[in-house]
């Protein structure tokens, strides 16, 4: 997965308000005009140019660009006249524009989606270079074709202050550092999703505050900009195939959730809406510590009775987190029964297993699951889990080994809970989450593991 800007929305989205000139057209494509314009009329006007902006003027006039801003933005009250066929909207000034984006029916595909590429070479070639002659992220996505309208940039700063949303999908250890080349860098009235699972760790430079952080406060603090998210039982080289699945949509603005819903969710990508962005960020994160002990229980051989154990007990411990840490925030049971709760926990502790099976079976498995043995996708959680037991390597080395130097997640969340776990003094009612901390963190033999849920809270 990469960082995704679009300069797309699926429905008008107001921007603001910017000053035109006659001379010097700030969106040059003139539409036409309409005694009853609306929006949605003007959109339909600009279908033509293939334009991702629209600008309306004086009530009535409508234009269009690919781009806008380049006489800067206008006092919002100078953009008074209301829109004559939707009096609730406004059209514009007398020399300004109400700037709005979107798409309609039929024109995403042409629509440029620009994706941030940590350059890296390949070969001799920029892996930059490689996405946008080949079409293909052979790295970490080979074998599937991104569309043409998908251009991998590599400056921060330019993507920032071109994009109206930015997506973030990046393991949560490079997030400040993004963070960082985007700051200063965005547009007025942008907004951000993000899709990462995992917590916010801290630099070494900045003590961490009591429990955790989101990675989507992040986010907001860093860019001063709305952050909705997106989590769910998802794979991404299925999703590259269009395989059915669904998602969960964190979003507390029902006007945006809506929006954004529409841009993301496909006949093959389903998305349900929740308004608590936190829970939804939250399980997304601790799935992970659930599937490494899901790892750990496949290496010590125990039977499916014992997975299924130990995937309830975690399921009940990423509740009661929940509950313990965000229930003051609204947070009820039913964004567990979520694909970015229930969903996800099944996903992530059983799909390698079918990936090991599908490989020994010359790739024939039911879900034709080999592109997960050469991708580092799906469940690496549970597969290093079980890597750890079995091999007696430090995970550093697995690492290495076996994710291309990518760090697993799990384990550097299950630290940060279990940090979280010891300031509040909760660590004895979570024994799932704590001794997949000790064993990953060398400080317990993972022959252990099942020892610590015999006296399960779930089970006095
Ligand atoms: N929301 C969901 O439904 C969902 C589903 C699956 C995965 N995820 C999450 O998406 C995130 C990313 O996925 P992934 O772990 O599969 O990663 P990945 O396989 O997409 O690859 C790693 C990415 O990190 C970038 N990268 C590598 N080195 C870097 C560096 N030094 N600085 C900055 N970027 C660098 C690479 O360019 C690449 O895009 C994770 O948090 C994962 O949990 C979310
Ligand atoms: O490979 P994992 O363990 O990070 O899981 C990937 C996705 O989060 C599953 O939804």
């Amino acid at each position: 997965c990469m960082k995704v800007a679009i300069d797309a929305f699926a429905s008008a989205r107001y921007i603001g308000c910017y000053d035109d000139r006659s001379d010097d057209r700030d969106l040059p494509n003139r539409a036409g005009n309409a005694a009853d314009m609306t929006v949605e009329r003007c959109f339909q006007m600009c279908k033509l140019f293939k334009s991702g902006y629209i600008g309306l003027q004086r009530g009535t006039e409508c234009w269009c660009g690919d781009s806008y801003g380049f006489h800067g933005r206008a006092p919002e009250d100078l953009c008074y006249i209301p829109c004559p066929g939707e009096r609730k909207k406004y059209c514009g000034g007398k020399s300004q524009n109400s700037v709005y984006s979107g798409y309609y029916e039929g024109q995403p595909k042409n629509q440029k989606v620009r994706i941030w590429v940590h350059e890296e070479l390949i070969g001799e070639e920029k892996l930059s270079d490689i996405i946008n002659t080949r079409h293909e992220n052979v790295k970490y996505l080979a074998g599937t074709r991104l569309p043409e309208n998908a251009i991998a940039v590599t400056d921060l700063a330019e993507l920032g202050s071109w994009a109206d949303i930015l997506i973030f999908v990046l393991p949560q250890q490079f997030l400040p550092r993004v963070l960082a080349g985007l700051k200063g860098h965005t547009r007025p009235g942008a907004c951000a999703v993000s899709l990462i699972k995992g917590v916010f760790a801290g630099q070494e430079e900045e003590p961490m505050p009591r429990g955790l952080s989101l990675l989507t406060d992040l986010i907001r603090s860093n860019l001063g900009m709305e952050c909705a998210v997106l989590m769910g039982a998802n794979l991404a080289p299925e999703i590259a195939k269009e395989v059915y699945c669904e998602a969960t949509l964190g979003c507390r603005d029902p006007i945006r959730a809506a929006e954004l819903k529409r841009l993301f969710q496909t006949p093959y990508f389903r998305i349900s809406i929740i308004e608590n962005e936190f829970s939804v960020e939250i399980c997304g994160a601790l799935k992970s510590i659930v599937a490494t002990g899901a790892g750990f229980c496949d290496a010590l051989g125990f039977g499916d009775n014992t997975k299924a154990a130990v995937i309830r007990l975690g399921f009940m411990e990423i509740l009661r987190y929940v509950q313990r840490f965000y229930g003051s925030a609204g947070v009820t049971k039913r964004t567990l029964m979520q694909s970015c709760g229930m969903g996800d926990i099944i996903s992530s502790c059983y799909n390698t297993k079918d990936v090991k099976w599908a490989a020994t079976h010359d790739g024939s498995g039911p879900l034709g699951m080999h592109d997960l043995v050469t991708t580092c996708y799906g469940g690496r959680n549970r597969k290093l889990g079980e890597a750890m037991v079995l091999t007696g390597k430090p995970l550093r080395q697995l690492e290495k080994e076996m994710l291309d130097g990518q760090r697993l997640q799990g384990p550097l969340i299950a630290a940060e809970v279990h940090r979280a776990l010891q300031e509040e003094g909760q660590l004895q009612r979570f024994p799932l989450m704590v001794a997949v901390h000790l064993i990953c963190s060398g400080q317990m033999k993972p022959q252990d593991f099942i020892e610590q849920l015999r006296e399960h809270p779930e089970h006095m």
